[in-house]
């Protein structure tokens, strides 16, 4: 099992990497395309994106960059997808992560694999090289915006439509639609933004919306309107309060959207997901946009709409949403079927341990944020800081989350995923609370959350034969991890099944352990089990393709039985500073120890006469690859 996988590059899956990176979590990120930044990279050659050339972002600035890196002070407060991109761009590199990504790597089949853990296949674009490599977790950060959700059924007669039908996920632009009388359906954000737009080039746009809702302007008394949204108004006020106070200001502001030809709504405010425009009032005002109702029937080059008029239409821009889909998960694993998804606090799957997503959610408010947020959480999961609950207590708040939405919202595909900005940072920060007292509790009765699997890898140019005989020679274990003062055989036996004795300090606390190997092969693997405790340690070698070697060091503390879980808890809160404190003192000392052995064996590589050196290598120092 290895390390943690995170699946997507756009900014929820960034948001995953940037906490990780941060603590100290080694993951491999997989993206499909060249660069990082999903829908907001126009032109993504990931194929994916549903961002246009006009894409400006609909909630401010301030809203929506992360906690943990603010967009330049000299952006506009509603950022254009160019500037986004940018800032994801210079997010990456500020934090250093980049290497961990892996692009125009498409992930295609990820699976439960026998034992636990995931196997996740992917293949490279370029090279169409299939891998597959096990990892812990998976985060799965493929974002719900990019499979385009085409009218269903579709609407009678539109096979015999002679116009274009486009979804909203391929308009990248408006010149196709010039002097031509355009049909954009739906009252999303899409369609708003593409029926503005198409207004100004077209000889007629229609607007045919089926679900009335409210029209959120940009900026509310010279502000952004988001500025607005704070975690007392959201937090404390009760809804009905804050939803007084908007209608009022709205009243006042912008007046009714039934004085610009719109339905009524169908839902109260906040009940609905927000339509956010500055220009759509307008240029209804301006006739630009006629509002139709929905579409009853196509007939040729005639749309026949549900009030009983027609149009004659020459294209028509289906902006109905997305599906939320998996390509690379088995229907057995998940499926969700209209978008219903069923994850305890939107992130964990009950079902399946170390599947977690990012970013699954529509909120009234900004996704970085929140992504980030759950990120931590995440984190605290992966780190054994936090534990989740009983699985029937997953599925009990996952039941009372989704009768809340019927409560709240329209019964619709698009209304599934919803949370409220503060609100949900809230519960998150509730599900860490709770997720570490759960820890705790564990912790005190003795069974310490199991913590997955640790492997970090280093780059060392030196064979793997140099390398496997620094690390199996167990009497220098001493002179690289920072716990182990030295370690010595018991006996004569070499390989597999020999034994040796270890001895530990920290601090003024010393003790001893007894080991069994149990991998020996030189120039790919050794690994041996502290029977004491029942963890394993190990290290692989691989060829780096360069002459040099990739060596992953493995801590592995999931094969301890509950007696040896409560003795290693109990030890380590009384001697070494508390278990969880001495776990992450154990994770960091296998950075310590590897970049010891990595200097050791480039030392002793460089010092070799060249006929003792395994083959010809790069010599040139390169720098640790994975170590987070
Ligand atoms: N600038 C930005 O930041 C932008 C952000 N976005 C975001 O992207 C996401 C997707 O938005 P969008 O693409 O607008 O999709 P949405 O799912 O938000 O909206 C789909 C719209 O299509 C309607 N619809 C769906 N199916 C049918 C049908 N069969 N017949 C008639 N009408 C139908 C829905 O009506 P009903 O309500 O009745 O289901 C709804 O009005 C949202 O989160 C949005 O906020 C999108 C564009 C720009
Ligand atoms: C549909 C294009 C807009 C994409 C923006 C988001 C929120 O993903």
């Amino acid at each position: 099992m290895e390390n943690v996988c995170i699946i997507g590059a756009g900014w929820s899956g960034l948001a995953s990497c940037q906490v990780l990176h941060e603590r100290g979590i080694a993951f491999d990120c997989y993206e499909a395309g060249s660069e990082v930044g999903g829908n907001w990279r126009y032109g993504n050659d990931n194929g994916m994106s549903s961002g246009y050339r006009s894409l400006h972002i609909n909630t401010s600035r301030k809203l929506s960059e992360y906690r943990a890196y603010p967009m330049p002070a000299d952006y506009p407060d509603y950022p254009d997808h160019a500037r986004i991109a940018r800032y994801l761009d210079d997010y990456v590199d500020h934090f250093g992560f980049r290497d961990a990504i892996s692009f125009r790597t498409l992930v295609t089949h990820v699976e439960p694999a026998e034992g636990g853990g995931w196997d996740v296949t992917s293949r490279q674009r370029d090279t169409g090289e299939e891998t597959t490599r096990r990892y812990g977790s998976v985060l799965v950060a493929n974002g719900h915006h990019w499979d385009p959700r085409d009218p269903e059924p579709a609407f009678p007669g539109a096979d015999t439509f002679t116009g274009t039908q486009t979804h909203s996920h391929h308009y990248r632009t408006p010149e196709e639609y010039a002097g031509k009388r355009v049909l954009v359906l739906g009252f999303g954000n899409s369609a708003s933004d593409i029926a503005v737009e198409t207004s100004a080039v077209s000889e007629r746009t229609f607007l045919s919306v089926r679900s009335g809702g409210y029209v959120f302007p940009k900026y509310m008394f010279g502000k952004p309107g988001d500025d607005m949204i704070s975690p007392f108004i959201t937090r404390v006020m009760p809804r009905e309060t804050q939803r007084w106070v908007m209608a009022a200001l709205l009243r006042m502001s912008i007046g009714k959207v039934t004085d610009f030809g719109l339905p009524k709504p169908t839902a109260k405010l906040f009940n609905s997901h927000p339509t956010v425009s500055e220009t759509l009032l307008p240029r209804l005002g301006h006739g630009g946009i006629t509002v139709k109702p929905n579409i009853e029937r196509f007939d040729g080059g005639t749309v026949h709409f549900t009030d009983g008029s027609s149009e004659e239409i020459d294209a028509v821009v289906y902006s109905t949403g997305y599906k939320v889909s998996f390509p690379f998960l088995d229907a057995s694993v998940m499926a969700p079927t209209d978008n219903d998804v069923s994850l305890f606090h939107r992130v964990a799957d009950p079902h399946h341990d170390g599947l977690y997503f990012v970013g699954l959610f529509q909120p009234l408010g900004a996704t970085t944020v929140l992504a980030e947020a759950q990120s931590h959480w995440i984190a605290d999961l992966l780190q054994g800081r936090a534990a989740l609950p009983p699985k029937e207590a997953m599925l009990r708040e996952i039941t009372r989350y989704k009768e809340k939405l019927a409560k709240r919202y329209v019964t619709s595909k698009r209304h599934t995923m919803q949370v409220d900005h503060y609100p949900y940072l809230a519960e998150l920060r509730g599900a860490r609370r709770e997720g570490a007292r759960l820890a705790r509790r564990a912790l005190r009765k003795g069974l310490a959350p199991v913590a997955p699997p640790e492997e970090v890898t280093v780059r060392i140019a030196a064979s793997p034969e140099t390398v496997w005989d620094l690390v199996s020679d167990v009497t220098r274990m001493g002179d690289w991890s920072p716990e182990c003062r030295r370690c010595a055989w018991r006996g004569e036996e070499r390989g597999v099944g020999a034994r040796f004795t270890g001895h530990n300090r920290r601090g003024r606390v010393r003790w001893v352990t007894s080991n069994t190997v149990e991998e020996w092969e030189r120039g790919r693997a050794f690994a041996f089990h502290t029977t004491t405790n029942g963890v394993r340690w190990g290290y692989r070698m691989e060829p780096d393709g360069a002459g040099g070697t990739l060596l992953t060091e493995r801590w592995d503390v999931t094969g301890q039985n509950t007696g040896q879980r409560k003795r290693t808890a109990s030890f380590a809160k009384m001697m070494l500073g508390g278990y969880e404190n001495h776990t992450e003192e154990l994770r960091q000392g296998i950075h310590t120890t590897l970049e010891r052995v990595k200097a050791a064996a480039e030392l002793q590589e460089r010092q070799a006469p060249v006929e003792l050196r395994q083959g010809a290598r790069a010599a040139a120092p390169v720098d640790v690859e994975t170590a987070a």
